[in-house]
């Protein structure tokens, strides 16, 4: 996935590209622009410049089809029906047993749900829609330790299996050292590149 001549908000010609298989981890102070940035990835914000993920670009496909494609998971999933299974494509999804679910979930109202159930099938949610590529957005922030670890090895996993490009929103400098191959930083208007070691 390759960013060229981003800018949106405060952040002014943003260049970076993730390839196939990697996850990029992007930090930088609260406010500093990272949830827009994802935003205008997914088409969601007005911004300038151009995204594309191999030969598909932003401008070439409506907004639907590029969302399904580079599939966002917010730091506060969105639900509009009822129960959890309405928001899924028909059939079990895999992995549910992965993230301490059993096939009951698909039954349960979304009014019950914790912080971290929702965060954790919400996560589930995009991947059952196959997407090309993910935009993470502190996906385990809800989290207790032993299931950020099931959820990191299990996204690690998906991103190298399927060869998704991944940028992934963290605040956990521990966390970026076990999932990421690369790490951008925001400071000011641009991102600075922080050595992985
Ligand atoms: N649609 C919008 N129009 C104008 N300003 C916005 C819009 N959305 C967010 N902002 C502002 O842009 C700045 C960056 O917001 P953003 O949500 O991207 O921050 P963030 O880096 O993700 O922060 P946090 O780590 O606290 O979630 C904030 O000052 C926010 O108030």
């Amino acid at each position: 996935m390759r960013a060229q001549a981003l800018s949106v908000g405060a952040l002014s010609a943003i260049d970076f590209t993730i390839e196939p298989g990697c996850i990029l981890a992007l930090s930088g102070p609260s406010g500093s622009g990272k949830s827009r940035l994802l935003r205008a990835l997914a088409d969601l914000d007005p911004h300038d410049g151009s995204v594309a993920l191999g030969e598909l670009t932003q401008t070439g496909v409506t907004g639907h089809r590029w969302r399904q494609t580079v599939m966002m998971v917010p730091a506060d999933s969105q639900w509009w029906a009822d129960t959890v299974g309405e928001h899924f494509p028909a059939g079990a999804p895999n992995d549910l047993d992965t993230l301490g679910f059993g096939p009951e979930v698909m039954d349960w109202q979304v009014s019950r749900l914790s912080s971290g159930e929702k965060q954790r099938l919400a996560l589930l949610r995009a991947v059952a829609h196959q997407p090309r590529a993910l935009l993470l957005d502190e996906p385990t922030a809800n989290l207790d330790p032993d299931t950020t670890a099931i959820v990191e090895a299990w996204l690690t996993g998906l991103a190298r299996h399927h060869r998704w490009p991944v940028l992934w929103v963290a605040h956990d400098p521990a966390q970026i050292q076990r999932v990421a191959n690369a790490h951008l930083r925001i400071a000011g208007k641009q991102l600075e590149a922080v050595p992985c070691s």
